[in-house]
C-alpha cells in the first residue's frame, strides 16, 4: 500500500494511545455488513418487546433528548431506523445498537473483529507503561463487548478505558479531543490518536495531538491525506533493538504483515 510505510514510531513523551474501532483496530465491512444489519433488524422487536420497561423508556428518553422534540416509539422508531439506514452517528442509535448486540455476544451470534497487529501493540504499549484507550462511535458498553469477545481472546484487560459520543463528545471536533486529554491527565502531544478517518484525525491534531492514519489493505477508501500514514499498528511498535526512548524513529523498512 503506497504511503503506508511512512509512520514514525512516537516514543518520546507518549503517555497514552488512544484508537479508534472500525476501520482501525476492527474491520470496516464486519461492522457495516455484519453489526449494523444486526441492530437494524431488531430495532422495532426490540422496543416492541420491552414496551413500557424502563429500558424502553431510556431510549425514548434519549431520542427526545437528542432531537429536542417529544418521541412516542413510532416516532422515536422512524428516527432510529432512518439514522440506521444513513449511518449517522446518532447517540441514541449508538446506545441501543449496544443493547442489541449484546444479546447477540451472548447468543454467541455476534464477535468483535480484531486485526491480529492489535494484541501485540496493545502489549507492546503496556509493558511501556503507555495508557490504551478506545476513542469509538460505538458505545462504551458496545467497546466493551467487541474487545470482549475477539478471535484472540477477551482482550479488555490490555485496555485502560474507553470513550464514546456521551463520554468525549462528537468525534470530528477538537474539544473533544482537549475533553479526553483533560480526562486522561496528560498533555495534547503526549496522546496518539489513531483512526481511518481524516476529520477525526484533524480534529485530534488542532486539539494538539500527535495522529496516525490507517487504511487498512481491505479498504477500498482513498487514503486519508495530512497524518502519518500506516496500514497496520505494527509499523507503530519498534522492533526488538530499535530503542524505546528515541525521538520518532522511521519504519520505512520496517515490515508490515498486513501488506502482503
Ligand atoms: C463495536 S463499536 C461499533 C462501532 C460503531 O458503532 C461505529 O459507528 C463505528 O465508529 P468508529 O468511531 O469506531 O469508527
Ligand atoms: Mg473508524
Amino acid at each position: 500500500m503506497p504511503g503506508s510505510r511512512r509512520a514514525r514510531v512516537p516514543e518520546i513523551g507518549l503517555r497514552a494511545v488512544v484508537l479508534d474501532i472500525e476501520g482501525t483496530t476492527g474491520s470496516l465491512s464486519h461492522v457495516r455488513e455484519v453489526l449494523f444489519p444486526y441492530a437494524r433488524e431488531r430495532l422495532a422487536p426490540w422496543l416492541a418487546a420491552r414496551r413500557g420497561t424502563a429500558p424502553w423508556r431510556q431510549i425514548l428518553d434519549a431520542v427526545t433528548a437528542y432531537t429536542g422534540e417529544a418521541q412516542d416509539e413510532a416516532s422515536a422508531l422512524a428516527l432510529l431506523e432512518q439514522w440506521a439506514d444513513a449511518d449517522v452517528k446518532a447517540p441514541p442509535l449508538k446506545t441501543l445498537q449496544g443493547l442489541i448486540w449484546s444479546g447477540g455476544y451472548a447468543a454467541g451470534e455476534l464477535h468483535g473483529h480484531v486485526y491480529p497487529d492489535v494484541p501485540p501493540a496493545l502489549e507492546y504499549w503496556q509493558t511501556q507503561g503507555t495508557g490504551r484507550f478506545i476513542y469509538s462511535s460505538g458505545s462504551v458498553a458496545a467497546q466493551r463487548d467487541w474487545f470482549g469477545h475477539t478471535a484472540h481472546g477477551d482482550l479488555r484487560q490490555l485496555l485502560d478505558g474507553y470513550f464514546d459520543l456521551t463520554t468525549a463528545g462528537p468525534k470530528a471536533d477538537a474539544d473533544s479531543y482537549r475533553a479526553i486529554a483533560a480526562e486522561l491527565g496528560h498533555a495534547p502531544a503526549d496522546l496518539l490518536f489513531v483512526s481511518d478517518v481524516g476529520a477525526e484525525l484533524d480534529a485530534a491534531a488542532e486539539a494538539g495531538w500527535q495522529t496516525v492514519a490507517v487504511r487498512r489493505p481491505d479498504d477500498e477508501r482513498a487514503a486519508v491525506t495530512g497524518h502519518e500514514a500506516v496500514a497496520s499498528l505494527t509499523p507503530l511498535v519498534p522492533r526488538p533493538g530499535q530503542g524505546s526512548s528515541t525521538a520518532l524513529v522511521d519504519t520505512q523498512t520496517q515490515e508490515d504483515p498486513d501488506d502482503e
